[in-house]
């Protein structure tokens, strides 16, 4: 949407604010049954991790333990903090949008500005909330309204940070955007978000956009021997080079892999990891795809049935490691790019729900089939 249209539409909705809030509201009512399925999917992913770590007898969760305090902890992001710091020592806030793949300090650097901004009054002035809560877009906006509303401990603004953004309909962001217009003079918000094209462009044109990547190999190693260190933890290299693997970026994925680790055995090593985290050593793989190549399709098949079967690994998480192996292989770049296409295709079935073991093999057997 151009800017007068935006305009067009901000003039025709401060006619009466709370009114066309409400009309929102009642258009998103329908909307509210579909978004009622699992909770807070972050928290239940969290939560899910944490029994886990919780069962095996360890008392604190390391990934709250060791969640960042400031800004500057912040592994990995120095552009986007430096940044963040600018807002913060400005008392300046805009409202941001934080996009990026799981685990790599999206939530971290959202309740870092808040206590930065709020010292010890952060939590009464930072509002968390999932926009996929199971109870409905309404109960998430109610709550969003009733913060705002609130009284302030003389702040100029407080914080609603909005996880998983991209899960709202266009319509229900059409809806956020009104209710942030509505709060704008004592609100700020933080959507966070996987993809920022999933974010309907009036909104994204109010937000400061940061795209936080992947963490780094080495960030996610000195943070993995960190932890190690602090928790009196023996790690052999391999280990430490299994977890950065097993955790492509995803620093939450590698200190919770690290804690169910510590707590098989006396000392973390590459066998531990890749049991823990069910991931394939990148060799299987391997194995696997130059079977399929050499035109052996039976004992490429055994190899895909092992890690499906006795590694209890998804079919897409197979298809993600074999993507980023593609480039490893010995392959000639004609072969590269033809396995890269299948790969692709595989992905794509998987995800909208194909049968994930008859995918498989049915790329293991186009390879076996192709001509040499
Ligand atoms: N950049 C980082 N530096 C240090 N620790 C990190 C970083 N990113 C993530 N962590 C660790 O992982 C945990 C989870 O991170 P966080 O909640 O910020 O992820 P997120 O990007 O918001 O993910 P999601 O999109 O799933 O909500 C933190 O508590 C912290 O222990």
């Amino acid at each position: 949407m151009s800017e007068v249209e935006n305009e067009a539409d901000d003039a025709a909705e401060s006619a009466d604010a709370a009114e066309s809030a409400d009309a929102a509201e009642s258009a998103d009512a329908a909307e509210s049954a579909d978004a009622a399925e699992s909770a807070d999917a972050a928290e239940s992913a969290d939560a899910a991790e944490s029994d886990e770590v919780a069962d095996a007898g360890r008392d604190e969760i390391w990934i709250e333990k060791y969640r960042p305090e400031t800004l500057d902890e912040v592994a990995g992001h120095d552009d986007i903090t430096a940044r963040l710091k600018r807002y913060v020592e400005r008392d300046d806030l805009p409202n941001l949008l934080f996009s990026g793949p799981a685990g790599v300090g999206k939530t971290t650097s959202a309740v870092a500005i808040a206590k930065q901004l709020y010292g010890d009054d952060w939590e009464q002035n930072f509002l968390e909330l999932n926009a996929s809560d199971q109870r409905g877009i309404d109960v998430v906006r109610d709550r969003i309204k009733n913060f705002a509303r609130s009284s302030f401990g003389g702040y100029n603004h407080r914080i609603i940070f909005l996880d998983e953004a991209d899960s709202l309909t266009s319509d229900a962001q059409s809806a956020l955007r009104r209710t942030m217009e509505q709060f704008s003079s004592n609100t700020r918000f933080i959507l966070s978000c996987n993809y920022s094209s999933k974010i309907i462009d009036p909104i994204q044109s109010r937000c400061a956009t940061f795209r936080f990547g992947p963490i780094s190999e080495e960030g996610v190693a000195e943070q993995i021997r960190e932890v190690a260190a602090e928790e009196d933890i023996e790690t052999t290299e391999d280990g430490v080079d299994a977890l950065v693997y097993a955790a492509d970026g995803d620093m939450r994925k590698a200190i919770n892999a690290l804690q169910a680790a510590a707590v098989m055995g006396e000392v973390v090593d590459e066998d531990a990891v890749f049991t823990i985290t069910s991931t394939a050593r990148p060799e299987e793989i391997e194995k696997m795809v130059t079977h399929a190549i050499e035109g052996d399709f039976t004992k490429a098949r055994k190899v895909l049935d092992d890690l499906l079967t006795n590694k209890g690994m998804a079919g897409g998480d197979i298809i993600d490691q074999l993507h980023r192996s593609v480039w490893e292989f010995d392959l000639d770049d004609e072969a590269t790019v033809r396995l890269m296409d299948r790969v692709g295709e595989v992905d794509y079935r998987i995800t909208e729900g194909a049968n994930e073991r008859v995918q498989l093999e049915s790329l293991l057997a186009s390879l076996s089939l192709e001509d040499r």
